[in-house]
C-alpha cells in the first residue's frame, strides 16, 4: 500500500505543481557540465564538443488528451509539439526525441503505429527524429519524451532575463486550444478549428530562434495560460509585466464560439494554456520581429498584471489543482 501522507498538508495536491517542482529541485548541486539547471523551459547541457538543450514533458490520458476527443494520431503530433515548443522557446531547434510509452496490454498495435505517424510528422518539420525511447505496460496511455534541440552558436533565451522597459510580444494562437477544451468538455465537436487547435497545438518554432536573432532577453511557450506563464518570466527575472487587453487580439472564432458556450473568450485568451505560442521580451519595441504581436511592457515591481489591474481568477493550469 501507498505510504499515507500524516496530514494533508504533505500531500501533491496541497502543494501544487510549483510547490512540488520547487521542493525537488532546490538545494541541489549541479555538476559542471550543467550550463543551465531546472527552471526553464529546457535545460542546456555541456558537452565535450558542443552543448546540447535538453526538455521533458509527458502527457496522461485522461489528463491532456482523450482518446474518444483525438486520433491517436493526434495524440502522437501533440506530444512531439508540446516538446519541440519547449525548445524553440530556448531559441533553439529541436534535433531529436526520445519516447517514453506506457500502454495497458489491449491496446491495438495500429493505435501504436498511428501514433507514431503523428509523432514523425511532427517531428519531421522541424527536421526532428525519434533516437530512443522505452516501453511499458501501463493503466493508462502515457507518452512522456524527451527532446534535444541545437542553440545554432547562440546564447539560449532563459526566462530571467528580462528588463524594465521591455516590451512583450506573441508569436502563435492564444485562447484556441481551451476554446477547443470547452467545446469538447460539452461534448460538441465543432467548429473544427478550435477543436483541432485543442487536438494539435501548432507551436510557431522557428519563431524560436527568430526571436533569439532579434535579441529577445526572455522567453518561454505557453502551455499553463499567458498570465500563469509570464508570472515565470516576471519570477525569474524579478520584474513586473503587464498585459495591455488593446493590444490583445480575440479572433473573431473565440469570440462566436464563447458567445455559444455562455463564456468569456477574453479569459481563453489570457488563461488558456496548449497553444504553445512563444512570448518573449525585446529592449526595444522596433526591434520585435515580424510575425509577433506586441502585448505588453516589463515594469518594476513583481507578478502579472492586466492593464495595470491584478487578474481575478486562476491565471492558468496546475496540476492537482484544477
Ligand atoms: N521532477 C522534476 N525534477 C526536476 N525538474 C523538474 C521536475 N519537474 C519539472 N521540473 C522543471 O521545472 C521547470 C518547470 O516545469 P514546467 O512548468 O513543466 O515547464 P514547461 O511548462 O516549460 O514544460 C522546468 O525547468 C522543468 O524541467
Ligand atoms: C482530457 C483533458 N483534460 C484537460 C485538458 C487541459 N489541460 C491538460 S494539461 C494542461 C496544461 C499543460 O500541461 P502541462 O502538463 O502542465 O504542460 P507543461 O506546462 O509542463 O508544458 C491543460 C490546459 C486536456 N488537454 N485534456
Ligand atoms: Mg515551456
Ligand atoms: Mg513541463
Ligand atoms: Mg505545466
Amino acid at each position: 500500500m501507498r505510504p499515507q501522507p500524516p496530514s494533508e498538508d504533505d500531500t501533491v495536491a496541497r502543494m501544487g505543481e510549483f510547490g512540488l517542482i520547487h521542493r525537488v529541485t532546490r538545494g541541489r548541486a549541479q555538476p559542471a557540465s550543467t550550463l543551465l539547471g531546472p527552471g526553464d523551459d529546457a535545460a542546456v547541457v555541456a558537452a565535450p564538443d558542443g552543448r546540447v538543450v535538453a526538455t521533458t514533458d509527458m502527457l496522461v490520458e485522461g489528463v491532456h488528451f482523450r482518446l474518444d476527443w483525438s486520433s491517436p494520431e493526434q495524440v502522437g503530433r501533440k506530444a512531439a509539439a508540446v516538446n519541440m515548443a519547449d525548445v524553440a522557446a530556448m531559441g533553439a531547434m529541436p534535433t531529436a526525441l526520445l519516447v517514453g510509452f506506457g500502454c495497458p496490454p489491449e491496446t491495438s498495435t495500429t493505435l501504436v503505429d498511428d501514433l507514431v505517424a503523428g509523432l514523425w510528422q511532427e517531428a519531421n518539420q522541424c527536421g526532428a527524429g525519434v533516437v530512443g525511447g522505452d516501453m511499458v505496460t501501463a493503466d493508462k496511455l502515457v507518452i512522456s519524451i524527451t527532446a534535444l534541440g541545437d542553440l545554432g552558436g547562440r546564447e539560449p533565451v532563459t526566462r530571467f532575463g528580462a528588463q524594465v522597459g521591455d516590451v512583450i510580444a506573441v508569436c502563435g494562437r492564444l485562447g484556441w486550444a481551451a476554446a477547443g477544451l470547452a467545446v469538447l468538455g460539452r461534448g460538441f465537436r465543432s467548429p473544427v478549428s478550435v477543436v483541432n487547435a485543442q487536438r494539435v497545438p501548432e507551436p510557431p518554432y522557428a519563431a524560436g530562434p527568430q526571436a533569439a536573432r532579434a535579441g529577445a532577453t526572455a522567453m518561454l511557450d505557453v502551455s499553463d495560460g499567458l498570465l500563469a506563464d509570464l508570472g515565470h518570466i516576471a519570477d525569474s527575472s524579478e520584474v513586473a509585466v503587464d498585459i495591455r487587453t488593446e493590444l490583445l487580439e480575440v479572433h473573431q472564432r473565440l469570440i462566436d464560439v464563447a458567445s455559444a458556450l455562455g463564456a468569456d473568450p477574453r479569459h481563453w485568451v489570457l488563461t488558456g494554456g496548449e497553444d504553445h505560442a512563444l512570448v518573449a521580451a525585446f529592449p526595444d519595441p522596433r526591434e520585435v520581429p515580424d510575425g509577433w504581436r506586441t502585448i505588453g511592457t516589463v515594469r518594476a515591481g513583481q507578478g502579472v498584471t492586466v492593464d495595470g489591474l491584478p487578474y481575478e481568477g486562476p491565471s492558468g493550469w496546475e496540476h492537482w489543482r484544477q
